[in-house]
């Protein structure tokens, strides 16, 4: 069993337990639900950084890379820094996350949020709503064509937007459709963690140019974000390199800085 195998087996346990704790009804009737959207999408089109930086306590790759930031001040400073987007991940048991992070993310900053969880169930995309995002992620690797196409269609309903993840050909061939909004090429192989910029190098040219193209893991340097804009990548999703600081904020505004001049 890999650990991405773990992750989905307690995600099915997880959403099946909360079904039962919150009802649909519930998450409908709170007063985000009702929100205006951000879209991501229009911003990472607007900028020239592209930078959608991750608020990740830690991982299963890395363990534990930064307990001692709060959400809010991250938020905020990722804000000042001029992120195109910031991403939140929501998974507790692995990534140290929770809901309230999203929510504490949305109530201290007006950027687009991302909700960032292994979503296989209908149910998380209504969550994510109700607690302030404005686009989900769905994992190729994990979803079945007929999965992508009914998770998509289902948040495009509610407004929200979808970034689809893929690690090789045969993901990206099988997610194809116009109910996604970016496709997020991911440099991590979840399997075996393996990190390598090449993969988001050689997808390119197969990605249609309908999508916006984000890089996703292991950026570290803005020499790789130069690079990969040359193989047409507009959106950069990075975590690690800024929370692994004492100012998740600073770091980026830094980064930006060095990547704008
Ligand atoms: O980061 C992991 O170890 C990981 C393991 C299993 C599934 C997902 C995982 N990460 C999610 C991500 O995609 C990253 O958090 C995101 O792309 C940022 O990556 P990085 O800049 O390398 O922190």
């Amino acid at each position: 069993m890999t650990i991405l195998d773990k992750i989905i087996f307690d995600k099915h346990k997880e959403v099946a337990l909360k079904k039962q704790l919150i009802p649909v009804k519930q998450l409908e009737a709170s007063v985000l639900f009702s929100r205006n959207t951000l879209s991501v999408t229009q911003r990472i089109k607007e900028s020239d950084t592209g930078i959608i930086a991750e608020y990740k306590r830690r991982s299963p790759s890395k363990d534990t890379i930064n307990n001692a930031l709060n959400v809010y001040d991250v938020a905020q400073g990722y804000e000042q820094a001029g992120v195109c987007a910031m991403s939140v991940l929501t998974d507790g048991k692995y990534f140290g996350g929770s809901l309230d992070d999203l929510l504490l993310a949305r109530a201290n900053c007006q950027l687009p949020l991302l909700r960032k969880d292994f979503v296989i169930d209908p149910y998380q995309i209504l969550e994510a709503k109700a607690y302030g995002a404005n686009i989900i992620l769905l994992i190729a690797a994990v979803l079945s064509k007929d999965d992508i196409t009914n998770l998509s269609k289902f948040a495009k309903s509610l407004d929200l937007e979808v970034l689809l993840e893929v690690h090789n050909l045969d993901e990206l061939h099988k997610s194809i459709m116009p109910s996604l909004d970016l496709i997020g090429v991911n440099n991590r192989n979840l399997k075996t963690f393996e990190v390598s910029l090449n993969t988001s190098k050689e997808l390119s040219t197969e990605i249609p140019d309908d999508f916006v193209k984000i890089s996703e893991s292991g950026i570290s340097n803005i020499e790789a974000i130069k690079e990969l804009k040359t193989y047409g990548y507009q959106g950069f999703l990075i975590g690690e390199n800024f929370m692994k600081t004492n100012d998740a904020g600073e770091s980026a505004a830094t980064f930006i800085k060095n990547l704008k001049s």
